[in-house]
């Protein structure tokens, strides 16, 4: 047999088993994980998983379900409650422009995987990265499902007051990894427009925008 990177071998992150997640599952008895087949193991990891599931009638039926593995993330978003601003992103998506947005150039809060930190800890380090701010106190709001039915991810959601005088720049990212990123300070009314308008386009980002004037630093 050929030794399969990421199976048999470590592949080029140092993986291996990645075609068993999941069949260790017994959480729910109504589901039973019978193959799991990895159809791509890249950057990421794209598995085909075989299943049982019990129907509500009782009988079991076979299912089979592709899931994209990306690892978890975490994202924050900051606010400067004096001067009612908040510090997005501005970078390059191309997985929205290859899927109908005019350029790709997405605002979006800072965020970033996990890379098997903690996601406090994580999100301490994507914010220095992409927007140079150290953040001190931190308020953790959800852990949440963006695309349930194929991405495996679960986004850790935080919330951050920000210093606008002690900012460094105006801009942030690992430039290593080809992330260039512009930062985008904006009033929160402005912001909220922006998402009226489809100007601001990112999930998470209209949450936690929603978020600071329904029940954060800007509740009316
Ligand atoms: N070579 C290569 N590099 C990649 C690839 N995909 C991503 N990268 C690089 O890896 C970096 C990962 O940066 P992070 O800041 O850790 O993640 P992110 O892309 O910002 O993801 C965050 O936002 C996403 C969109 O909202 C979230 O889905 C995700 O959970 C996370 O919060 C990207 O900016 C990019 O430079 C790829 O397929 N190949
Ligand atoms: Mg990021």
């Amino acid at each position: 047999m050929t030794d399969r990177p990421g199976i048999d071998v470590p592949d080029h992150r140092g993986r291996t088993g990645l075609d068993r997640a999941g069949l260790e599952l017994d959480r729910n008895p109504g589901v039973r994980v019978t193959d799991v087949e990895v159809l791509a193991s890249a950057w990421h990891v794209l598995r085909r998983t075989t299943l049982e599931y019990r129907a509500p009638s009782g009988a079991w039926e076979t299912q089979q379900r592709e899931t994209y593995d990306r690892g978890n993330g975490a994202t924050v978003l900051l606010y400067d409650p004096a001067r009612r601003t908040v510090l997005l992103t501005r970078q390059f998506r191309y997985p929205v422009y290859v899927n109908d947005h005019p350029d790709g150039m997405l605002v979006e809060t800072a965020a970033g995987l996990l890379d098997d930190d903690h996601p406090e800890a994580a999100i301490r380090r994507e914010a220095a990265e992409e927007t140079g701010v150290e953040i001190g106190e931190i308020e953790h709001l959800w852990d949440v499902y963006m695309s349930p039915g194929s991405v495996t991810e679960r986004l850790h959601f935080y919330a951050a007051p920000y210093d606008s005088t002690a900012r460094t720049g105006d801009s942030g990212g690992l430039e290593e990894e080809g992330e260039h990123i512009e930062l985008v300070e904006l009033d929160i009314e402005e912001a909220l427009s922006m998402v009226r308008s489809g100007s601001i386009q990112d999930a998470k980002t209209i949450m936690l925008l929603q978020w600071a004037v329904l029940d954060g630093p800007f509740r009316r």
